[in-house]
């Protein structure tokens, strides 16, 4: 088992190279299967859940080659399984996408309950609700969710809660399904945009991705393209509030500031300087910031999975802050392993109260969850001490190469992976 090794308490530097959306490139994958064509996927991160995603499709015979770590070459024309093993299932979220793209193209799909980041409960019943309504019959047996039909058949299908996951889920069946299909209520997220272009790219019909109505008039086939994915607004945001909270100075490139605005609202609410270029977003820090409250909302709103990062930053500030998280029960595990840190924090239900202390000391901790883990990491390198984080295959899930971009900006950050190592790192550092 790897570890993070940080020896923090100075102000992150620098300039920081934002990759490709994880959660626009997990859905674009398994849609780019729709084709018997080839599509050329471009800015792909390179962490572990793309991986895993490509692993699953070659499992079901699509062929994948790699033209380089970012840029993969895909054809869904031999897929010759339409059941995607547990084995993959499992390790992601996003496995439930090959569900829609499996059942739009060959009204047939087998996929395990999905894995993914333990935040909460995450039901799916919209996502079944929606191929219901197509007219596909779904039955959940020994662990899977089994989608069939004959012919899927546009309709109107009202959400019942704004979901990410069945907003792309339900448009990515009904994108060949015949006749026209109107999603309500749906999620507006930027990655719901970029696979809805991506499906277009393909010849898709799809039209209102960003607001609350998505209408799809179906198709009966999709084409080759070429697509490059969306940057990824949660990575630009972690970097940008490793800067607040250690009074630093960075700037995200090759980002879509638009997409970054609640994450630049909280921070100036903070006393943080930001300002904007075309396609990069430069966050000063002077001193201690300031207390403010956060409630995470689907897309304009505060993102759930910058909630974390926040956290840690508030935990630094001056006053007392709050945050309510409104999206998933289970996402404050990161605030116990702040308090062993000096994190002065009371939970109650979905709202956690959180007075700012002036520094935190180094201890080990765990990290919970992928955003929780880059979050513990900013809370590192914010304190003066050593602090060692375990558990961070999370955090690989997906960042890509977090400790590299991190000590590019003056992070004293090492993976390791034995005890031994570890005191190599305080005896050189400490
Ligand atoms: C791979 C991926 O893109 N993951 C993201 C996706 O997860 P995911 O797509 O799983 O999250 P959803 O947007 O679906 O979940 C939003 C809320 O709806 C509820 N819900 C969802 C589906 C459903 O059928 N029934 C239901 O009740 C969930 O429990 C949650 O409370 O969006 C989340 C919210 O922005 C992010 O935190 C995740 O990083
Ligand atoms: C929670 C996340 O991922 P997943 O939905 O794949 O667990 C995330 O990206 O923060």
């Amino acid at each position: 088992m790897e570890q993070y090794i940080i020896k923090g308490g100075h102000p992150l530097v620098g300039e920081v190279e934002i990759g490709g959306a994880k959660n626009a490139a997990l859905a674009i994958l398994s849609a780019a299967i729709m084709t018997d064509d080839t599509v050329l996927i471009d800015n792909l991160p390179d962490v572990n859940d793309i991986n895993v995603m490509l692993d699953a499709i070659a499992g079901i015979g699509a062929s994948v080659s790699r033209v380089d770590r970012h840029t993969v070459r895909i054809s869904g024309k031999n897929i010759s399984d339409m059941s995607i093993e547990y084995e993959y299932i499992k390790k992601i979220r996003a496995s439930y996408y090959l569900l829609g793209a499996l059942l739009g193209k060959y009204k047939r799909a087998e996929v395990a309950l999905p894995g993914g980041c333990n935040i909460g409960s995450r039901p799916i019943d919209q996502h079944l609700k929606g191929f219901r309504a197509l007219g596909a019959e779904v039955i959940i047996h020994g662990g899977k969710i089994l989608a069939e039909v004959e012919r899927l058949r546009g309709k109107h299908i009202y959400f019942d809660v704004v979901s990410v996951g069945a907003t792309i889920n339900v448009m990515m069946a009904a994108a060949m399904a015949e006749g026209l299909t109107i999603l309500e209520n749906v999620a507006k997220e930027p990655h719901v945009v970029d696979v809805a272009n991506f499906l277009n790219s393909m010849g898709a019909n799809i039209r209102g991705a960003g607001t609350d109505i998505i209408r799809i008039r179906g198709v009966q086939k999709l084409h080759g393209t070429e697509y490059s994915v969306i940057p990824d607004q949660i990575e630009a945001g972690t970097f940008m509030f490793a800067a607040a909270a250690t009074k630093g100075d960075v700037t995200v490139l090759n980002v879509i500031p638009k997409h970054l605005e609640a994450t630049v609202a909280k921070l100036v609410e903070m006393g943080c300087e930001v300002e904007e270029f075309d396609d990069a977003v430069r966050v000063v820090a002077k001193g201690r910031l300031n207390s403010t409250h956060v409630k995470t909302l689907p897309y304009p709103g505060f993102p759930t999975d910058m909630q974390p990062q926040i956290g840690v930053t508030l935990a630094l500030s001056q006053g007392t802050s709050t945050i309510v998280e409104s999206i998933f029960e289970n996402r404050f595990k990161y605030l116990d392993e702040l308090a062993r840190m000096g994190a002065s924090v009371k939970i109650e239900g979905n709202s956690a109260t959180i007075e700012g202390v002036e520094s935190f000391s180094g201890a080990r901790v765990s990290a919970p969850d992928l955003r929780a883990g880059a979050a513990l990491c900013i809370a590192g390198l914010a304190t003066d001490g050593i602090t060692i984080i375990d558990d961070i295959v999370y955090i690989q899930r997906g960042y890509e190469r977090f400790e590299e971009k991190l000590r590019g900006i003056g992070g004293i950050i090492e993976r390791v992976d034995s005890e031994k190592a570890i005191q190599k790192f305080c005896l050189r550092i400490g």
